[in-house]
């Protein structure tokens, strides 16, 4: 019998999927993007089941498929369904982040649809030491059974993870599986994409938003097809219709690039954890500094540890580095006024004349951070945020979190009184190194120079040794492996520190060890300098030890006794609307309303103003959650929210975020 409707789900807020009527002769079926008339207009949807129930109410009939076959698989479909359970969103807003959208391609131009051809080229084979062969081995077993289990790979910067990763994918392959490795930046993986590119050639696809659109879309529906089997990517990769994957990694398993910012906010890691739960896959998760969460779960659950283990979880340690040694740190006082401390300038000077290369972190973009009214001292603001703007090299005033700009102003706008810039930023540190050291060859990476530059050039020419310094911010911390660095500096090294988030030690201690692990990878031994104004700083006195275990110990230990993850889950509920009166007034209906529901394993914090009070022309008021039933706790929201929310109207709005990765 013929199927006439068809169910799908649109990119919008709705819980349900609307019924259309299929037009007599058209073939269409479950993953098809269709276009559909909704009010006045028409939309693109995906058809996620074709029936013959008729709805008791009129339907129109469906327009036009926009692309011949399907977009999405089943196990998408389901993976949507699963999210809008876990994250309290509608399956249509989740099956939208899972795929790059077909531009313009008809019927007509599905011959255009040509991807990308990637010769193999023989690798020089290294022979993995004994530590990488143990895991690689358990990793092959766990492989080859075919079931589902969880490793943390924790190994110091320049153990020869990677090496580890690319076997994995290949031994995938071997047993008729497939694989997908997560990467924080894709340009910032220059060095491990070209080795998948010549291991796996036509195999791989690359799927990041830095692509032509038309060679993303092309190269995803080759992994859709089967005709790729290997995926590499940044966090939506993770969603890549491989089928089968025998194994997903990621690797840097703690950079917060892996959460997603809009609705749904997901976190790439615990959908990387669905998949692998319901597809038998092994999930790799790699990192010379593990999220504490993760650390504490590897240990607790490790099957070998604790046989009666309810998860199948390996904690596996590479603790020595491939080649080279791990690099000597020293902590060095910030000069006041300083730029750079001129110990730091020796070193850097010395560094140079020998011929070797330095990189250079400061983690604060722009010129210079501060500008304050010389008369009434107020900090010259961002009119749409509540943060201060930061000058920046080219004469604009930026504010970092809208993207706000506007020329630089010679007088207070409340007073008139004259302005003064303060601080220091990276732009100005490169303008201090190119005066004071003119025949050094210096680049500068970080957001603003990423815009404007081509990352993967700057990175090539610093590892063939066509650059001597790199500075920029934490861009040039990740990943990068070049045995002519010898010499790595840190300026304010204790930045950040003292933000309001029970997260910001540990960002700061895995940004350290990360920057301090590009140092003495080759021959030659590194040394590292963090400059700080406290130097007696607990974190920083471990990050130059280099001494996870210890920072593990002691920030478990605190998140413990003030009930932080992974003691205590967290749910945050922002309010955001441009009348600040209005964002009061509903957050503390919010708060009231889930007080009756709370029961003595959750702890309900605020409502307060969110650290960043105002962002973007809305004021942002929130709830913290704290729980050990966050199920129960998903449970009510999801019952009341839908209420709650329908009675905003269009003046307020939820965001919702489950495991918060900050509070700002
Ligand atoms: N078994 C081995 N023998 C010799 N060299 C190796 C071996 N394994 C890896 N290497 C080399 O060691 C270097 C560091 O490896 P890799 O970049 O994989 O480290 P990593 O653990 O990913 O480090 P990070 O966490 O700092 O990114 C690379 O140049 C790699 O080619
Ligand atoms: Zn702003």
């Amino acid at each position: 019998m013929f199927h006439r409707y068809i169910d799908v789900l649109l990119p919008y807020p709705l819980d349900q999927s609307l019924t259309y009527l299929l037009p007599e002769g058209l073939e269409v079926d479950a993953g098809w993007m269709v276009e559909v008339p909704l009010q006045n207009r028409t939309e693109r949807a995906v058809v996620v089941e074709r029936h013959s129930h008729p709805p008791d109410v009129h339907i129109k009939e469906m327009a036009t498929p926009v692309f011949e076959g399907p977009v999405v698989s089943e196990a998408q479909i389901e993976l949507a369904r699963w999210m809008a359970e876990h994250y309290l969103c509608a399956p249509g807003e989740a099956l939208f982040k899972m795929f790059p959208s077909p531009h313009r391609l008809s019927k007509k131009a599905k011959s255009d649809l040509a991807s990308v051809e990637r010769p193999t080229s023989p690798a020089e084979s290294l022979i993995l030491n004994d530590e990488q062969s143990g895991v690689f081995s358990l990793l092959c077993d766990e492989l080859d059974a075919g079931r589902h289990s969880v490793h943390l790979l924790h190994g110091i910067t320049g153990s020869g993870k990677t090496e580890i990763y690319i076997r994995a994918l290949q031994h995938a392959l071997d047993i008729k599986r497939s694989g997908i490795l997560l990467v924080p930046e894709i340009s910032l993986t220059v060095q491990t994409i070209n080795r998948l590119q010549s291991t796996f050639g036509n195999e791989l696809a690359l799927l990041h938003s830095g692509r032509r659109p038309k060679e993303r879309f092309a190269e995803y529906m080759d992994v859709l097809a089967g005709r790729r089997r290997i995926v590499v990517g940044t966090r939506s990769a993770v969603f890549a219709p491989v089928s089968r994957p025998g194994i997903i990694i990621l690797d840097e398993e703690h950079d917060a690039s892996y959460r997603e910012h809009s609705t749904p906010r997901y976190d790439a890691r615990q959908i990387a954890r669905r998949r692998c739960e319901t597809e038998s896959s092994v999930l790799l998760l790699g990192s010379a500094t593990p999220r504490v969460e993760m650390r504490y779960a590897a240990e607790r659950f490790d099957v070998r540890r604790n046989p009666e283990s309810k998860a199948r979880f390996f904690y596996h340690r590479l603790t020595e580095r491939a080649r080279g040694a791990l690099p000597d740190v020293q902590i060095i006082e910030q000069q006041g006024d300083a730029d750079i401390s001129r110990t730091l300038l020796l070193e850097i000077e010395k560094n140079f004349e020998s011929g070797r290369q330095t990189v250079l972190l400061l983690n604060r973009r722009g010129y210079q951070p501060y500008i304050q009214c010389r008369t009434c001292k107020s900090v010259v603001e961002c009119p749409r945020c509540s943060v201060g703007l930061t000058a920046h090299r080219d004469g604009r005033l930026l504010c970092h979190q809208c993207g706000w700009t506007e020329r630089e102003m010679k007088q207070c706008r409340s007073c008139g009184g004259p302005l003064k810039k303060q601080g220091t930023a990276v732009q100005k540190v490169e303008e201090y190194l190119l005066t004071r050291f003119p025949s050094m060859r210096i680049e500068r990476l970080d957001t603003d120079a990423a815009a404007k530059i081509d990352v993967e050039d700057v990175l090539s020419r610093f590892l063939q040794g066509e650059i001597d310094l790199l500075t920029g911010t934490q861009m040039i911390a990740k990943g990068l492996d070049s045995p002519g660095v010898t010499l790595v500096g840190v300026l304010q090294a204790d930045r950040g520190l003292a933000l309001p988030d029970f997260r910001a030690q540990e960002r700061v201690f895995s940004l350290l060890m990360q920057v301090a692990g590009r140092a003495g990878r080759g021959e030659e031994a590194g040394r590292v300098f963090f400059e700080a104004l406290n130097t007696e700083h607990p974190v920083l006195l471990l990050a130059r030890e280099q001494n996870y275990d210890r920072f593990f110990a002691e920030e478990i230990a605190e998140r413990r006794e003030s009930g932080y993850p992974p003691f205590k889950r967290l749910i945050r509920i922002l309010i955001r609307s441009r009348e600040e009166a209005v964002a009061v007034k509903r957050i503390e209906e919010l708060a009231s309303l889930l007080t009756t529901e709370l029961s003595d394993k959750d702890e309900l914090l605020g409502p307060a103003p969110a650290p960043l009070t105002k962002l973007h022309n809305n004021y942002r008021y929130h709830l913290i959650l704290k729980t050990t039933a966050p199920d129960r706790l998903r449970g009510v929201l999801k019952e009341r929210l839908p209420a709650f929310k329908a009675r905003l109207g269009e003046k307020a709005f939820v965001e919702l975020e489950f495991d918060p990765l900050d509070m700002l």
